[in-house]
């Protein structure tokens, strides 16, 4: 990984009862944006609590930018900023009045926790709203205020958890820009977590997939999005004309299935795998049925595919 790992686990375990949370987790995650996703219940809110020293594991080791998270949590929490799941804003305070606040609890003076509100308001993109009452708020200011205030005392490393929670797809895409700027243009490191396990891939340098609270993968995001050797093709129309083009590539010895809108076709055999063999056969074969071609691009892995895959490669 190269530069030392701003989060270290070592055998982490947490049991609430008979419920196992996270079971054995040896885990790093280096700086920049790291997605750590899983489905409701893998355990990614209670790692981040046990990071943070709100709740104590039931077993094993963790540290947070070189700091054990059982002797310094104090400190730990002074350089990392976090951003929960749920609800936690006062619905009569403004977000600045709020940011500013959370700022001179860090330790900031007055007028320098006015400023640096002001700053990480404006980067969230909350503009005149900030003076509002935030129980007015709609669900995406809301979650820019909840970001804002995880902001506010200039942490190295910020936790985010499920910050698109709620949000519409227009929202969505806006969040994630702000997560992956946080990373690239602050130079902060970001560890943020997601259900929806496609979401975070275009803005995580590297992911990690907790299922059932295992590890099931740890990779740089670009791994998983690896090229499959298959390829991709749309054509414009319905299901007929994709299902007549499937057919007629099949008979010219492709090996096709309908995936969505479009026909996916496994890594060609030899004969027709040299560059350019395989798509110029598939324009070909499109003109000649006359169907217009939308797309033609290599077929890449996916999140989800680690899933079907199963098995750790950490
Ligand atoms: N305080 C608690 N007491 C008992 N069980 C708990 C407690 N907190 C979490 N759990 C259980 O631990 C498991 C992991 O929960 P956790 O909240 O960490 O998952 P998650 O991946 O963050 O999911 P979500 O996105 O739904 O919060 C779940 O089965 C959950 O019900």
């Amino acid at each position: 990984m190269g530069a030392p790992p701003v989060i270290s686990t070592a055998g982490l375990t947490k049991h609430y009862g008979n419920v196992h949370a996270l079971t054995d987790l040896t885990v790093d995650v280096g700086p920049g944006v790291t997605g750590l996703v899983g489905a409701n219940g893998a355990g990614k809110s209670t790692l981040i609590k046990i990071l943070l020293g709100l709740i104590e594991p039931t077993g094993g080791r963790a540290q947070v930018l070189g700091h054990d998270i059982d002797a310094a949590s104090q400190e730990i929490r002074r350089l990392v900023g976090y951003m929960p799941e749920h609800d936690c804003l006062p619905p009569d305070v403004s977000a600045s009045d709020f940011v500013v606040h959370m700022a001179r609890m860090s330790g900031l003076g007055h007028a320098a926790a006015r400023e640096r509100a002001a700053d990480v308001l404006r980067h969230v993109g909350l503009d005149e709203e900030r003076y509002r009452p935030m129980g007015g708020y709609s669900t995406g200011m809301k979650q820019r205020a909840k970001l804002a205030q995880a902001l506010a005392h200039d942490p190295r490393l910020v936790f985010l958890d499920e910050p698109t929670n709620g949000l519409d797809p227009a929202a969505r895409n806006d969040m994630l820009r702000l997560v992956g700027r946080i990373g690239s243009e602050f130079g902060i490191a970001v560890l943020v977590t997601s259900h929806l396990l496609g979401e975070l891939e275009q803005v995580s340098d590297h992911v990690i997939v907790l299922d059932g609270g295992r590890l099931l993968r740890s990779s740089a995001t670009g791994d998983f999005l690896r090229r499959t050797g298959g390829l991709l093709v749309e054509v414009v129309g319905t299901e007929t004309e994709r299902d007549r083009l499937g057919e007629a590539l099949a008979q010219r010895g492709l090996v096709c299935r309908p995936r969505g809108t479009m026909v996916a076709i496994d890594p060609p055999a030899p004969e027709l795998a040299t560059e350019g063999v395989a798509h110029d056969l598939i324009r070909d074969v499109a003109a000649d049925l006359g169907l217009g071609l939308m797309r033609l691009e290599p077929d890449r892995g996916h999140l989800e595919d680690v899933f079907l895959e199963g098995g750790a490669h950490v």
